[in-house]
């Protein structure tokens, strides 16, 4: 990589900070997708307001996540994490059939907040690896993907299966290239990829190369 891999990492230090809520149903594999990114330490808080926290940060990258299910009274204090945020990452167990009604509502319920009216949401079909998996397409209709308005909001589902780490990087891939001020932040690399030959081969290198931390350097 060299000298010209200094240079990218001066260009991707001088962006906005990427700020990722990852909700879903208890169990539904959000830590486990955390702890797979290895990006860092993985922290654990509760709140006094009284709900589960888990957070990575990696450069400008912040990743935070908790867990959506029961418990409506503190529904209106998650909105203190909701400004700025870059992108909504929601996971699903496909092979819970049994709760795969309350997984929708929820990511409906969450898809009607003001402030994520817009936001690109990733929705991860996790456990693909189960036998008793519901299909991409069952998981579309179950969700209740179609009623989605696109004009208003990019939407992506995603199958993975996150202990084997498979999809995981197609997800967040997909994020990158579809945050809302994506163009700002990837200017500066799009005239580093003009300005010379060799940085672009790199960035191609990074892009096709399986290293969450490379891949996600393109955020931070
Ligand atoms: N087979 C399979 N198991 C998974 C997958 N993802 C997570 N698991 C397992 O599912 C269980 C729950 O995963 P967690 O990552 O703890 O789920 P969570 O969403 O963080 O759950 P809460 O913290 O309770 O909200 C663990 O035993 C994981 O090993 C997957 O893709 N396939
Ligand atoms: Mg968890």
């Amino acid at each position: 990589m060299g000298s010209s891999m200094t240079k990218v990492s001066s260009y991707f230090s001088k962006k906005n900070e990427i700020r990722l809520l990852m909700c879903g149903l208890d169990a539904a594999g959000k830590t486990t997708i955390l702890y797979a990114l290895r990006l860092g330490e993985v922290v654990t808080t509760i709140p006094t307001i009284g709900f589960n926290v888990e957070t990575i940060t990696y450069g400008n990258l912040y990743v935070t996540t908790w867990d959506v299910g029961g418990r409506d009274k503190i529904r209106p204090l998650w909105r203190h994490y909701y400004a700025n945020t870059s992108a909504l990452v929601f996971v699903v167990d496909s092979n819970d059939r049994d709760r795969i009604d309350d997984a929708s509502e929820q990511l409906h319920l969450m898809l009607n907040e003001d402030e994520l009216k817009t936001v690109p949401v990733l929705i991860f079909a996790n456990k693909q690896d189960l036998p008793n998996r519901l299909t991409i397409d069952e998981m579309k209709e179950k969700l209740n993907l179609s009623k989605l308005d696109e004009t208003k909001r990019k939407w992506h589902l995603q199958p993975s299966s996150a202990p084997n780490k498979e999809g995981l990087e197609e997800g967040f891939a997909w994020i990158a290239n579809n945050l809302e001020s994506k163009d700002d932040l990837m200017k500066p690399i799009a005239e580093t990829i003009n300005d010379t030959k060799t940085m672009k081969n790199d960035l191609l290198h990074m892009w096709n190369s399986g290293d969450f931390k490379k891949l996600l350097s393109k955020f931070i």
